[in-house]
């Protein structure tokens, strides 16, 4: 296995409302640079919870009761993210660790170009960096994302939502994190986006090698796309493990429960052969013609 990137250690959040509500209960797990994790359970079982805690971006009543987030460097320093400051705390997102939640498309700034927004990130965080390799820069990674560099000049209300969220996840990807956290980045976008989108961030994994934690209620879409997958029920993992494992042999009540209802999983109709990325979306793609024409 690659190296570990990041160890959460008996991670617990709690809503400081009343009663209480134990929202991420002692979550432990360890991240490796390139891998996809996937994180699944029902709603309201604590996953953005346990997203947002990751990186500090919990607003009261939240309140992180317990355990650490530690990042590994590259050159093998540790940082144990509950200490960092405001200020360090800034610049470690978007640098080491970005996000994609699923409303990210909305968080553009309607009365600011693309363009404008975008080198906005290498003017905070790579000050010295001259404009015209920021321009080229913006313009690469926009083509990354399946979007013309034209489209820099654009508005944010002229691209459709799932070229907004493209240049989120464009934006995520700027500095070259070693991680990105995405909740739900496709769900508000329609199917045929999101499976484009998806392959994108699969491609880009492959090519960058940074490792992803992919949070998403759609247990098909998270087999598909995963290397491994937790399973949360009740704020706490029940089960972590490789997702053909997973989907194969699962050990857990909850995990068979969960598989279970989606019925697209089980039968004939869901055993399709895991492999590589395009057969995996391929073989999800029949899964959902046969469901359109039973
Ligand atoms: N601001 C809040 N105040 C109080 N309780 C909250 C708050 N936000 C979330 N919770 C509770 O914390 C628990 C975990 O919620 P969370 O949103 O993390 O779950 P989730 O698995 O991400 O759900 P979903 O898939 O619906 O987003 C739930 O019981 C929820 O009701």
């Amino acid at each position: 296995m690659s190296r570990p990137v990041l160890t959460i250690e008996d991670f617990s959040v709690d809503y400081l409302i009343e009663p209480p509500v134990h929202a991420v209960r002692d979550v432990s797990l360890t991240l490796h640079s390139g891998e996809v994790l996937g994180l699944a359970g029902e709603s309201g079982c604590g996953k953005s919870t346990l997203a947002y805690g990751i990186v500090r971006l919990l607003k009261p009543p939240a309140s992180i009761v317990g355990g650490r987030v530690v990042f590994h460097d590259r050159d093998g320093g540790d940082t144990d993210w509950n200490r960092l400051g405001p200020e360090q705390l800034r610049a470690a997102r978007w640098d080491t660790i970005s996000m994609v939640f699923q409303g990210a498309m909305n968080s553009l700034n309607p009365v600011i170009s693309i363009r404008d927004q975008f080198e906005d990130v290498f003017v905070t965080h790579r000050p010295r960096m001259s404009r015209r390799e920021r321009r080229q820069r913006c313009g690469d990674l926009l083509e990354r994302v399946g979007v013309d560099r034209n489209r820099l000049k654009s508005y944010p209300h002229e691209l459709s939502g799932g070229m907004r969220q493209r240049v989120m996840i464009a934006m995520a990807m700027a500095l070259e994190p070693q991680i990105m956290i995405m909740d739900e980045p496709t769900t508000a976008l329609d199917v045929v986006v999101q499976r484009e989108i998806l392959r994108e961030i699969s491609r880009l994994r492959d090519e960058l090698g940074f490792a992803v934690v992919f949070i998403t209620h759609d247990l098909p879409l998270l087999l598909e796309i995963s290397d491994r997958i937790a399973v949360m029920r009740d704020g706490a993992i029940v089960e972590l493990g490789a997702a053909k494992e997973l989907y194969t042999n699962p050990r857990h009540d909850y995990t068979r429960q969960l598989l279970a209802s989606f019925p697209s999983l089980t039968g004939d109709r869901g055993s399709f052969v895991r492999g590589a990325l395009d057969d995996r979306l391929l073989a999800l793609d029949a899964v959902d013609v046969a469901e359109e024409n039973p």
